[in-house]
């Protein structure tokens, strides 16, 4: 099964820094302006669009510098391209020319039939030409965004990522999406991960738990060697483990270590469904049970989602909602850890150990209603983060879609804050590369013309269409706000129930989420906001409002992505796409693309094959570590 999942990663890459820094985003910035290096490079294809514009500051805008480079192709290439589409319109004109005067009158029903179809290929044909005509790239200048935002500045991000069944999604690539979100080099107290399980299984809720546990080793790891990709199964997975740091020494006992915490992780991972059953027969034998077969969390309450024997109330499709906060808002200063010790022999003394917000929900199901998918889940999502977290952009991944680059989310903010047209961006489209792939990628699984070639297309007039994964968004974009009105000042809350549902915290929410310069506030989930939130989680909420139509992700239609971004295209959003820029500099250090190692698989290792300690209660870390603290 494993071989016919084919895994999805964010596929920008920026140069890895040198030299022995925490920050790889702050070395960057100093020494090696990115989009520099692009626009000196000899490239065959591209030239530079904008050299005006980027020498210096925007005419009548103070000293602010665009935050990305825009190329074109060269005109000895498109001038050539764009009369051969000349010439073929001239031959196709020419030649249903000639088929209208030699009408065959013998079979009229034949030649009209005929007739109709080609004048449809014609047509399609023209309008597949139209946005070749033009090809954009934008590429983001990281070095402009740190000297224009720095760490401070930059706004807040809640990450979405969706999931259903954590076999069809297998739930060890989930654990790896979500580690390489918390690990991801943005500032952590300003951004949120929101893991939505539209299964409601415990399953997904104590990988979570583990993924958190772990996240207290993986991501200050990532930070003091600031190692690449962070998704841990594709790191441990390249046969050598490039790092940014002097101390090989010390590098290769972490490495050693990390790795061997990461194995037993998986190998909790891949039985927590046999831990979650032995736990609960266990209780459903003793007298707790009362009677009813119930799932058990590992503190002894019942699980409020999907049960193991599925009952009513308690089965697919016909559950409560949850919500649970699994790391908490981290503190605005950052948390030197502490020295290598017996307990914890990883000197962390000079990183920073915060780890990001991680929230994990799984919004109320109920028969008789339609969910309408991932589009459902994300906008009861919108609506959650709106109260916890509230920033002003939104990031969107699958659950099988990593991020394999640590700058990934810092690009898109060089579109969304670019004082030329940010603020009409609605959202912007990463590339998608799969791994898993043949490497010679002979049946073009890697869909490279469509990334590569229609993407670049698009960006040369509105925008690229959403494509349902790895895209940030502009929330008031979503809420189904037009740009000329998106100002925080502007949004009316009069006459908006209809519109939004009744819920007065989430209209009281909207002006806020809507200010670009914000970062995300800590709240403090008590009684009035569980309450709340249970409200937004359930079915009926939407009912005889705009959700799914004007607002949200768009309901009733299998491309929901596409529709969506269509409908702010319609309101006069325009969209970019975020290109890499690897190909345009013949110095630089980037590795291998992802596509082409191809080494993801997933563990099938079996529960036993484990360390004994995998217990039902061996959650904490110490118990853990005291049982791998023999030397390798
Ligand atoms: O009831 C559901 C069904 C699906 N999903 C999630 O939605 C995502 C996409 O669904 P999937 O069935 O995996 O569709 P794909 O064809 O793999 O996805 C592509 O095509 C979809 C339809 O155009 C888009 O929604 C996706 O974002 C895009 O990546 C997955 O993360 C699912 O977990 C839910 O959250 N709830
Ligand atoms: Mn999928």
């Amino acid at each position: 099964m494993a071989a016919a999942v084919t895994r999805r990663a964010n596929a920008l890459r920026v140069e890895a820094p040198d030299g022995n820094t925490e920050s790889g985003r702050a070395s960057l910035a100093a020494d090696s302006p990115v989009a520099k290096r692009a626009v000196d490079a000899k490239d065959d294809v591209w030239v530079a669009a904008d050299e005006g514009e980027a020498s210096g500051s925007i005419a009548g805008d103070g000293n602010r510098t665009p935050l990305f480079r825009t190329f074109k192709v060269k005109g000895s290439i498109l001038h050539p391209y764009r009369f051969m589409i000349l010439v073929r319109l001239v031959a196709i004109v020419a030649f249903f020319a000639w088929r209208v005067k030699h009408k065959n009158h013998d079979g009229v029903w034949l030649w009209a039939t005929s007739m109709v179809a080609d004048v449809w290929f014609g047509f399609s044909w023209l309008l597949n030409q139209l946005p070749k005509l033009n090809p954009v790239k934008r590429v983001p200048d990281l070095a402009a965004l740190a000297d224009h935002s720095g760490d401070a500045n930059l706004p807040g991000i809640d990450i979405f990522v969706t999931t259903v069944d954590p076999v069809d999604e297998p739930l060890l690539y989930t654990v790896n999406t979500i580690l390489s979100i918390l690990a991801t080099d943005y500032p952590v107290d300003k951004y949120a991960c929101y893991l939505s399980d539209d299964g409601g299984t415990l399953v997904h809720y104590e990988a979570m738990i583990e993924v958190a546990n772990f996240a207290v080793l993986w991501v200050p790891f990532c930070r003091k060697y600031c190692v690449e990709p962070r998704s841990p199964e594709n790191y441990f997975g390249m046969k050598t483990q490039p790092y940014a740091g002097s101390m090989a020494g010390e590098f290769m006992r972490d490495h050693r270590r990390v790795r061997r915490e990461y194995d037993e992780l998986k190998v909790r991972v891949d039985s927590l469904s046999t831990t979650i059953r032995q736990r609960s027969d266990a209780y459903n034998s003793s007298t707790k049970g009362d009677g009813v077969r119930a799932t058990w969390m590992a503190d002894g309450t019942q699980w409020p989602g999907t049960w193991i024997e599925q009952v009513e109330n308690h089965r697919r499709g016909q559950h409560a909602g949850i919500v649970q906060v699994i790391l908490g808002h981290p503190s605005c200063k950052p948390q030197l850890g502490s020295p290598a010790s017996s307990d914890n022999p990883l000197d962390f003394s000079n990183v920073d150990t915060r780890l990001p917000m991680l929230v994990y929900m799984s919004r109320e199901k109920r028969p008789g209603y339609n969910h309408q998918k991932k589009a459902g889940a994300m906008n009861v999502m919108l609506r959650v983060s709106a109260l916890l977290s509230n920033a002003p952009f939104v990031v969107n991944f699958d659950g099988d879609h990593y991020i394999n680059n640590s700058q990934a989310l810092c690009a898109p903010m060089c579109f969304m804050l670019d004082p030329r047209d940010g603020q009409n961006t609605a959202f912007v489209q990463f590339p998608q590369r799969f791994d898993d792939v043949d490497p010679t990628d002979r049946y073009a699984n890697h869909n490279r013309v469509f990334f590569d070639g229609t993407m670049l297309s698009l960006n040369g007039l509105q925008g690229p269409s959403y494509l349902g994964t790895g895209t940030m968004f502009r929330r008031v974009a979503l809420y189904g706000m037009e740009p000329p009105r998106y100002r925080a000042e502007n949004i009316k809350l009069a006459g908006k129930v209809n519109e939004f549902g009744s819920s007065t915290s989430f209209i009281n929410s909207m002006p806020d989420g809507a200010i670009q310069e914000r970062s995300i506030t800590p709240v403090l989930v008590d009684e009035a906001l569980s309450n709340d939130l249970a409200t937004l989680m359930t079915c009926a909420y939407e009912d005889g409002s705009s959700w799914g139509r004007d607002v949200g992700w768009v309901y009733n239609i299998a491309t929901e992505d596409v529709v969506t971004g269509f409908r702010m295209h319609r309101q006069g959003w325009r969209s970019m796409y975020c290109s890499t820029h690897c190909s345009a500099s013949p110095t630089s250090t980037c590795r291998p693309t992802r596509s082409s190692r191809c080494s993801f698989w997933p563990t099938t290792s079996s529960p036993s094959s484990g360390s004994s300690q995998s217990s039902s209660t061996s959650r904490g870390r110490s118990a853990r570590t005291s049982c791998t603290s023999s030397p390798s």
